[in-house]
């Protein structure tokens, strides 16, 4: 394996993989703080902005037209909106593990994060170099017997992105359908959980899972992290080991 795929060595090209707000974290009830000054969240998204779905050999992501405040997060802990730029999930080789972040012990089958960014930058690439400049909404998935119908719309597309660098038409799709009823949440301050691992995250972990099928499961386990022409490799496991929380406080 390249040094850049094992997670305990990102830190030789990356020194900032071994930084103090590194992510994800465990959460664990006793320790969270509670802020009566945090507000709800809201999410206002435009189907309109979905355009395609994609295998980058690291995940399955959905992206969106983030040109202007078109499909926006707002509320909760953010200063301001921010612009929704894709989703993408994190999976495990079963259905007993496969989330990055872990709650009370519990390590959930899959993890979904819709990541935004703060349009007081100019551009992306600048939002990821400033502590306030993205925003990441996490959902967990757990498998159980009545699944999310609207995970479908997703899954239904694997097929057409088998392998690394597949990419489909994705339109009219609004991913507030994938929310839990409860819009409950812990917040914290962390990093991308791949490298380059910017610590330039404002992370939402919503408390409540959404429900989806061990076949469901399977149909994300069924993406290949490589190209068409070479031997096929399993996606799976494309989640981060939790990471020390040093100092850094929880808040719900
Ligand atoms: N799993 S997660 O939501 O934390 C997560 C992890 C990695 C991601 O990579 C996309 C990416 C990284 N950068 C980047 C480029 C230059 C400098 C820094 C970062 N741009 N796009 C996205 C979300
Ligand atoms: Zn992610």
């Amino acid at each position: 394996m390249s040094v850049c795929a094992r997670p305990d060595q990102w830190h030789k090209n990356y020194p900032i993989a071994k930084g103090r707000h590194q992510s994800p974290i465990e959460i664990n009830n006793k320790e969270v703080h509670y802020d009566r000054s945090l507000l709800p969240w809201f999410a206002s998204y435009d189907p309109c902005a979905a355009k395609t779905i994609l295998n980058n050999g690291k995940t399955c992501r959905v992206v969106f037209d983030d040109s202007f405040d078109r499909s926006v997060l707002r509320g909760g802990p953010l200063p301001g909106v921010y612009r929704l730029r894709q989703l993408h999930f994190h999976w495990g080789s079963s259905d007993d593990h496969g989330s990055e972040h872990v709650v009370n012990g519990v390590r959930y089958a899959g993890e979904l994060h819709l990541l935004h960014w703060n349009p007081k930058y100019s551009n992306y690439l600048d939002a990821v170099r400033r502590t306030d400049g993205i925003a990441v909404l996490a959902i967990f998935l757990q498998v159980g017997k009545t699944p999310k119908p609207e995970m479908k719309r997703i899954l239904e597309e694997i097929n057409a992105i088998k392998t690394k660098g597949k990419e489909a038409p994705f339109p009219n799709f609004d991913p507030s359908v994938l929310f839990p009823k409860s819009h409950d949440y812990w917040t914290y301050h962390g990093s991308f959980t791949t490298p380059p691992c910017e610590e330039c995250i404002t992370w939402i972990v919503l408390r409540e899972p959404i429900i989806v099928s061990s076949d469901q499961m399977a149909k994300l386990r069924s993406l290949s992290k490589n190209a068409e022409n070479e031997p096929d490799l399993p996606l799976v496991d494309n989640w981060r080991p939790t990471q020390p929380r040093y100092f850094r406080m929880v808040f719900v």
